[in-house]
């Protein structure tokens, strides 16, 4: 915990604060903002890990609760200074119905900015994502864009739907009067794909290497660039803005950050083999043998089985036809305007973020070393 002199007396709630991202950015709040006086950690379901947070100097308060659920938002707001939304039902794979994807990332983050305006709460940072601007449907690339680079936003999947009205009604209530009078300040920050201890897919190619006998096997061509970034920079990013937003207001409200790093630009499976080559696991080039007709081939019969199945069990594996796209399509960020509105700078090198996710693989059970 970071010692300070300053006085403790901001509230700040995090929903979502269980999650991969989540829990980065409470432990970030805990040591990086001196000003916090409690903590609230609100989620759907609340991680073991929270109790021995409680320890410290912040108050530390464990709330279980629902965003689709207004009153139980609403109460979890009433006197917070700061809200950080982090909560979102993040599934490309055909897990949960479109239906609960909108009610808990649309109508949960309608919930959270009424509670902001009802209560008094003026700062709301929301964790958006890339998938509001793309890839887009038509597999256009979007090679090392900004904020501002043009792009046909053209989406179909509930997750990129749902991400895309959320932050849309979160930057439209920035302005808006809150109780007491004053404006409500927001912002949104896209993550490209996030990557970092936690993470759950990459646990899943490590598991499915593992079973293979060390071996993963090339799908996607390495010449796709997929943009990544570490969690520690991007929880960094939250608690940096979410700091700011009082301070420059004018500057920061209503405004887009995608989230970036030094990350190298890889593919996805290039990427990976950043961590899960130094575990153990290589990649076999099956290009030849997996061409793209035939991956989407395997995607539509996986999205086929997947609703004969439904109503028996769920089948919901890693390859359909989105996440091929996705995968299969150039997108990447280069840009610096965390760094000019808020002073962003990564907290972690790459070299840091490698050896950290590195290290977190390694100590998975199972092992290939
Ligand atoms: N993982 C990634 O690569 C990226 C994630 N994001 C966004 O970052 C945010 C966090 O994502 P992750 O940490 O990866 O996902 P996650 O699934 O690990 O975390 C989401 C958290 O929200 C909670 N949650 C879900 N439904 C809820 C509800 N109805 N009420 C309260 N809490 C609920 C979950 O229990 C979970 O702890 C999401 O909003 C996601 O859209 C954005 C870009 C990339
Ligand atoms: C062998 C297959 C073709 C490889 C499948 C990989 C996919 C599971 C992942 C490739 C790209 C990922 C997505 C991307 O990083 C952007 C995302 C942003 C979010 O906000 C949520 C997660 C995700 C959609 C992420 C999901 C997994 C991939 C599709």
């Amino acid at each position: 915990m970071a010692e300070s002199t300053e006085v403790r007396k901001l509230v700040y709630l995090v929903t979502g604060g269980c999650g991969f991202l989540g829990e980065h950015v409470v432990r970030m709040l805990l040591q990086r903002e001196p000003r916090l006086s409690e903590l609230r950690v609100f989620d759907l379901h609340l991680g073991p890990w929270l109790e021995e947070l409680k320890t410290g100097p912040v108050q530390v308060t464990a709330i279980q609760g629902d965003v689709t659920q207004a009153h139980e938002v609403a109460a979890a707001v009433a006197g917070a200074h700061v809200v950080i939304h982090a909560a979102g039902l993040v599934d490309v794979f055909g897990r949960a119905s479109p239906k609960t994807i909108h009610e808990v990332n649309v109508q949960g983050t309608k919930n959270v900015i009424e509670a902001c305006v009802q209560t008094g709460t003026r700062f709301l940072v929301y964790t958006s994502s890339m998938e509001v601007v793309g890839p887009n449907i038509k597999g256009h690339p979007f090679y090392r864009g900004n904020e501002d680079t043009p792009y046909e936003a053209v989406h179909k999947h509930p997750y990129p739907c749902s991400k895309a009205q959320a932050e849309r009604l979160v930057l439209e209530a920035n302005g808006r009067e809150v109780r007491g009078g004053l404006p409500l300040v927001t912002c949104a920050l896209r993550p490209t794909g996030i990557y970092g201890e936690g993470h759950q897919i990459m646990r899943d190619f490590y598991h499915q290497g593992l079973r293979l006998g060390g071996r993963l096997f090339r799908a996607i061509p390495a010449s796709v660039e997929h943009g990544r970034v570490y969690v520690g920079n991007v929880a960094w990013m939250h608690v940096l803005v979410a700091r700011e937003l009082e301070r420059r207001a004018a500057l920061v409200g209503g405004q887009v950050y995608f989230c970036y790093d030094e990350s190298p630009y890889k593919s996805y499976e290039d990427f990976n083999m950043e961590f899960l080559g130094p575990c153990g696991l290589r990649l076999v080039e099956t290009r030849l043998l997996a061409p793209y007709w035939l991956l989407m081939l395997l995607a539509v019969l996986n999205a086929l089985l997947q609703w004969l199945l439904r109503p028996l069990l769920l089948y919901a594996p890693l390859l359909n036809p989105y996440t091929l796209a996705v995968a299969n399509t150039t997108f990447t960020v280069s840009t610096d305007k965390a760094q000019r509105h808020f002073g962003y700078e990564p907290l972690f090198s790459w070299e840091d973020s490698r050896t950290r996710t590195i290290r977190w693989v390694r100590a998975m059970e199972g092992s290939a070393q």
